[in-house]
């Protein structure tokens, strides 16, 4: 669930999610009547009765704050708050029950604390020889659970058919450190009672409870997916995966009010990382109910209807008009044989999301229904919206096993999307753009050219761009965006223009006016950063490095500016003393 981290265009998904089991609420209870504000995505209604669900001591951080949960007919049980909250609250700050990396994480984060590896380096645990840490304290601390895991991981690694599965998936894992963390912590503790939905056993965990049935396996296996949270870095890479029962009962919502990062905030060694936090992105209202994103927002509804069915199961669609169907089909469109008289679709057109319907046996009128608009060349968007996604899962693939090939592909396919009439904010232009620019920024580190870091720049000011049509101010996705592009800008350049004030158009400029602008940038992101990550957290650790850039340039342009100062009373002076003699 959570998601947000468009990190990459792998955006993390936001697994998350479960819960029924659970025994019916009893004792106090009585009703309210809370508002919500969803947007189409969500198709449910403006209204709903709630009523409080005791939480019979257990999530005990959840009840110690202006939190409450609450349960509804249609969405189950749900957290609200009870206070005002301001966007850039940090509702609630905890440390998952369980977190693993990725097996791709795992030489390069520490398995315990989930930080990036020191300029020191990692230890690797000298018995399985599979995870990392930073040091003596992160490894005693992840010792106990580790050290059942370590004898599986060895057992496991010997039995691998082959090397590629050398290691066990992250939800394997994640199921495992969950049932061990059972064993250790008894069957009567609340750690248990918390989590008891969410577990499962097999091979690997062989010596954990019994599995009663096939059936029991795939039950808690999916309610395991549904419920788990996508572990990410402080710049929302994602890195794994955790586990945390209390944040399980936040519901999803496409225009979310809450977000989950891990902004690794603080540098005191005795707080135990990750921790995770929710935290307002808007302004919250007592009674009113907090929702995350469980999917990636910035996807054309349909397909994420698509990704909201088929892992969390929900209902939605059935509340579908055909209409709205049609108009969902986006992208996926009109080139579908499903629908060869008359398709609806939808696109983001000059950054306003038009509605229009392409009939395409009938001499193509296309009108936007909102704005009226005639879109003209509606065979050629269609086109270039299939072609771009065609292209976007060949880059997808192509990412890391041949960085060039797949670099090839989006600079070309890029100019060929916008000049289909795309604009920076739809997909696969967004979703191809940041691919684009991951791969920019890979191959700087080889070739630092002015051509290139320029290209990185207009690429990052593209998918700023985008973003900011689609996400609300104050995204960790929109800030971590709007940093990168201001720390681009202030990278120093190879060969800065002469005479930087003869085109004063140019993106980016060269010289004084593109550290302005990257100062500008700098600002704007730390003031979205402040609020994705939590205003207490200062934006996390990526809002301190972004005020540090931000002190670092004011001096710069501090430099220029008495520089330009110094100069012009130069002259002045010059001037004032008359020609010479
Ligand atoms: C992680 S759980 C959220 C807490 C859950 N409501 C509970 O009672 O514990 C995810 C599940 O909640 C329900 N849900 C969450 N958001 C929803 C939404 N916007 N519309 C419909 N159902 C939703 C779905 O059943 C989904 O699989």
């Amino acid at each position: 669930m959570a998601f947000h981290s468009l990190k990459s265009s792998r955006k993390a998904k936001e697994t998350r999610s479960f819960v029924t089991a659970q025994s019916t609420p009893s004792g106090e209870s009585h009703s309210i009547n809370a508002n919500h504000a969803y947007d189409e995505g969500d198709l449910i209604s403006a209204t709903e009765e709630t009523e409080l669900v005791p939480l019979n001591g257990l999530y005990e951080r959840l009840s110690s704050l202006a939190l409450e949960v609450r349960k509804s007919s249609q969405y189950g049980r749900g957290i609200y708050s009870k206070l005002d909250a301001k966007a850039g609250s940090i509702l609630i700050s905890i440390k998952p029950n369980v977190s693993v990396l990725s097996a791709s994480c795992l030489s390069s984060y520490c398995s315990s604390c989930c930080g990036p590896a020191l300029d020191s380096g990692l230890k690797r645990c000298t018995r399985c020889r599979t995870v990392w840490y930073c040091n003596a304290i992160c490894q005693n601390r992840d010792w106990p659970i580790h050290k059942l895991e370590c004898d599986a991981l060895q057992k496991w690694a010997l039995n691998a058919p082959s090397h590629d599965v050398s290691v066990p998936s992250d939800a394997v894992r994640c199921l495992g450190r969950i049932l061990w963390s059972e064993q250790k912590e008894g069957l009567g503790s609340n750690f248990t009672k918390e989590i008891n939905l969410m577990q499962s056993r097999k091979l690997y965990f062989g010596n954990c409870r019994k599995l009663t049935s096939a059936g029991d396996l795939v039950d808690l296996i999916s309610r395991f997916t549904t419920n788990t949270f996508t572990l990410t870095s402080h710049t929302l890479t994602p890195i794994g995966i955790c586990v945390c029962p209390t944040i399980a009962f936040t519901n999803h919502s496409c225009d979310p009010n809450a977000v989950i990062v891990f902004p690794r905030a603080s540098s005191d060694a005795s707080v135990q990382e990750p921790l995770l936090n929710l935290v307002s992105i808007k302004d919250i209202k007592p009674n009113e109910e907090v929702r995350i994103s469980y999917i990636d927002t910035t996807l054309p509804k349909e397909l994420r209807k698509k990704d909201l069915k088929e892992t969390y199961n929900f209902t939605s669609l059935k509340r579908m008009s055909i209409r709205e169907f049609l108009c969902g089909a986006l992208n996926l469109v009109a080139v579908n044989a499903q629908y060869p008289q008359k398709v609806a679709n939808s696109i983001r057109l000059n950054g306003m999301a038009h509605s229009f319907c392409v009939c395409l046996l009938e001499n193509a009128m296309t009108r936007c229904t909102q704005c009226k608009t005639a879109v003209t060349s509606v065979d050629s968007v269609l086109d270039a919206l299939r072609v771009g996604q065609e292209a976007f899962d060949k880059v997808t693939l192509l990412q890391s096993k041949d960085p060039k090939k797949a670099k090839h592909i989006t600079t070309n396919m890029l100019p060929i999307l916008t000049s289909a009439g795309l604009t920076p904010s739809c997909h696969p232009l967004l979703a191809l753009t940041r691919l684009h620019l991951e791969l920019l920024i890979a191959s700087l580190s080889s070739a630092l050219t002015q051509d290139c870091l320029d290209e990185t720049i207009r690429t990052a000011g593209m998918y700023s761009a985008g973003l900011t049509l689609l996400l609300p101010k104050g995204h960790p996705v929109r800030g971590i965006a709007l940093g990168e592009l201001g720390k681009l800008l202030a990278v120093d350049e190879p060969s800065p223009a002469t005479d930087p004030s003869k085109d004063s158009t140019k993106f980016p400029p060269s010289g004084p006016p593109r550290l302005k602008l990257a100062y500008e940038y700098l600002v704007r992101a730390y003031d979205e950063l402040i609020i994705g990550f939590g205003r207490q957290n200062g934006g996390g650790q990526v809002g301190s490095q972004i005020r540090e850039a931000i002190v670092r340039l004011e001096k710069e342009l501090g430099v220029w500016t008495h520089g330009i100062q110094n100069v012009l009373e130069d002259t002045r002076a010059v001037e004032s003393r008359g020609p010479k003699e």
